[in-house]
């Protein structure tokens, strides 16, 4: 059964349809990609499925239970998570207690300080754990939220662009960590504009452009899809 569920979805924004009918599926244990040119609605969609945009029309399930009229602080409760493109830490907090904020919320709140070490170790973050993310360069600042958004014990994670400004060695690392993700069980939606590490990882790519979803299918299907090229060529 899927985790994530978004059906007939529409957003508009004055006469612009950023987002028109989507529908999209985040199964448990897999990594679904969402790419698609600047402007195509990604994090439109990210907004709605987050409960920080509400739909002109459609719908949100979480574990088949319609969540579309939820507050984002409840749908985090029932274990959605999500990151931003732009940084949303507390840039003064340490890393440590950007972390522990989100595990409170979480199902393990009494033991929020050991499963924040535990996400600490997993990230490779347990060196700048003390440091406040506003002295941490982007790359490394994503990772952190990333760690947030996992202190709340997912079962659905949202990631918009968690790999832009990291190197390819912090992109490896990343990839594997993604895999370790969907070992646990969680589903995993994935934005990212480095179509290799979204090639390389996902189970299934969603492609939208202007709002619409154009083509849905594992990578070797996705990569070979001329309307697909077509939507990537009209945007260089
Ligand atoms: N708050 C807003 N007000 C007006 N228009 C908006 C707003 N947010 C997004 N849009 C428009 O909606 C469309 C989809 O934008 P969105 O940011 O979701 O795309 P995206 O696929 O995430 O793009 P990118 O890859 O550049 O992040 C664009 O045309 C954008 O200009």
């Amino acid at each position: 059964m899927e985790s994530l569920r978004v059906s007939g979805v529409t957003v508009s924004f004055g006469g612009n349809r950023a987002l028109d009918s989507v529908a999209m599926t985040a199964e448990p244990g897999r990594i679904t990609g969402l790419i698609g040119p600047n402007g195509a609605g990604k994090s439109t969609l990210f907004d709605v499925a987050s409960g920080l945009r509400r739909p002109s029309s459609g719908r949100v399930f979480l574990d088949g239970r319609d969540i579309t009229r939820l507050r984002p602080s409840e749908r985090a409760r029932r274990g959605l998570a999500r990151t931003f493109q732009r940084l949303e830490l507390f840039g003064r907090l340490s890393v440590r207690d950007n972390l522990r904020v989100a595990a409170e919320l979480g199902p393990e709140r009494r033991r929020a300080d050991r499963a924040v070490t535990e996400i600490l170790a997993r990230l490779g973050l347990t060196d700048i754990a003390d440091t406040a993310p506003d002295a941490l360069p982007t790359g490394v600042g994503r990772l952190v939220e990333v760690g947030r958004a996992l202190a709340i014990r997912p079962q659905v994670l949202l990631l918009d662009e968690p790999a832009a400004g990291q190197d390819g060695e912090e992109t490896e690392r990343f990839a594997a960590l993604l895999r370790s993700l969907t070992a646990d069980g969680t589903a995993v939606v994935l934005v990212e504009h480095d179509m290799s590490l979204v090639m390389g990882v996902c189970d299934e790519v969603y492609v939208l452009d202007l709002g619409k979803v154009i083509a849905v299918g594992p990578p070797e299907v996705i990569r070979a899809d001329e309307t697909v090229l077509a939507a990537y060529l009209g945007d260089a």
